[in-house]
């Protein structure tokens, strides 16, 4: 009974954005952690990402019953219905902005409210089934956790946050199209435009390649401009071209699908990591100045 209702939640995209939203709040905390807040931010987020998903799930239903990945998913198998899920969506979602707007800010709000519109409404509901630029859009919303829980301990939106917004969206491009790449078949049965079926696999690569070599550039910007020491600096390194090498071995392969299940793997490796790192080796900076100080009208 309970089973159902965490399953259409997708509790691994959550657990993997509650890594990230705490690799965002312990940067910005720089070793002085309110625990306290850091609990109530994990949890706020979690309940509107959770929320998002559920919507997404059901908006959905139409094309992941063409997917050999998704046509067993909870609500294409009818086990909870349209009502009770929007119910659901919308009690998760006005848990989680309401936690976070309690025991947070303005700005950590503003930012969940832009992941979620931009993942409910413009990915899930428009550009995922019409343009190849879906992805690029969405990840926006999956680059909104970690900055979420770096700006509900800093409370304005620094260099520091622009640097994770950037990173954290650099980083979904590769993930995402290593997996729409071993799952050809799926997105090409449910006529979903994402990149390696509009412009071929090939193209793709380039893609991938160039939007890692972005990640790394960025992931490295974090010590650069002293928000991260140096031993995340070696292991963002090691990890960024431990990945870049991974996806040139691509253009040597026989064998596509092997490939990228093996870099989508690499993927959730990497972010792990490195918002591991993040946590542990921030360094001490000067109150950096606020590039945008969002103002609730
Ligand atoms: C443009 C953004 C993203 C897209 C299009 C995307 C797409 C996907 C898809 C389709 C899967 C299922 C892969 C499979 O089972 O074959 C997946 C899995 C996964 N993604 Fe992403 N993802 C995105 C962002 C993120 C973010 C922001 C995180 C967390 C930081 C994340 C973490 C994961 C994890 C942990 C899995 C494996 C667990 C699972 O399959 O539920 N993804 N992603
Ligand atoms: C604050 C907030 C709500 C942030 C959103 C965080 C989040 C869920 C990021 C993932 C973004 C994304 C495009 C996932 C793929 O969905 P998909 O529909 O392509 O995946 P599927 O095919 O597995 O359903």
């Amino acid at each position: 009974m309970i089973k159902k209702y965490l399953l259409v939640t997708k509790p691994g995209i959550i657990f993997g954005n509650m890594i990230s939203v705490i690799g965002g709040f312990l940067l910005a905390s720089q070793g002085s952690v309110d625990f306290s807040l850091l609990f109530a931010t994990i949890i706020g987020v979690s309940l509107v990402v959770a929320s998002g998903c559920v919507f997404n799930n059901y908006i959905d239903r139409d094309i992941d019953c063409l997917m050999e990945r998704t046509k067993n998913r909870v609500l294409v198998q009818g086990l909870i219905s349209p009502a009770i899920t929007i119910l659901y969506a919308c009690l998760l979602g006005i848990a989680g902005f309401a936690l976070l707007y309690a025991y947070t800010n303005l700005l950590a709000v503003e930012f969940a409210l832009l992941g979620f519109v931009v993942y409910v409404g413009l990915y899930s509901l428009y550009l995922k089934r019409k343009s190849v630029y879906g992805t690029l859009v969405g990840s926006l919303s999956g680059a909104a956790p970690p900055v979420i829980g770096y700006c509900a301990v800093s409370n304005q939106f620094d260099t520091g946050a622009l640097i994770l917004l950037v990173i954290f969206s650099l980083w979904q491009m590769p993930h995402s199209y290593a997996i729409a790449i071993f799952r050809y078949k799926d997105y090409l049965a449910a006529s979903i435009p994402v990149l390696p079926v509009k412009r071929g696999i090939s193209v793709t690569k380039n893609h991938i390649t160039l939007y890692i070599i972005g990640f790394i550039v960025a992931t490295l910007m974090l010590t650069i401009s002293g928000y991260a020491g140096y031993s995340y600096l070696f292991v963002a390194a090691v990890v960024g071209f431990g990945w870049l090498i991974m996806a040139l071995t691509g253009y040597k392969t026989t064998d596509n699908k092997i490939w990228a299940r093996k870099l989508f793997i690499f993927s959730i490796v990497a972010i792990t990591t490195l918002s591991i790192m993040m946590s542990v080796d921030y360094s001490q900076v000067a109150a950096p100045e606020s590039l945008l100080t969002f103002v609730w009208p």
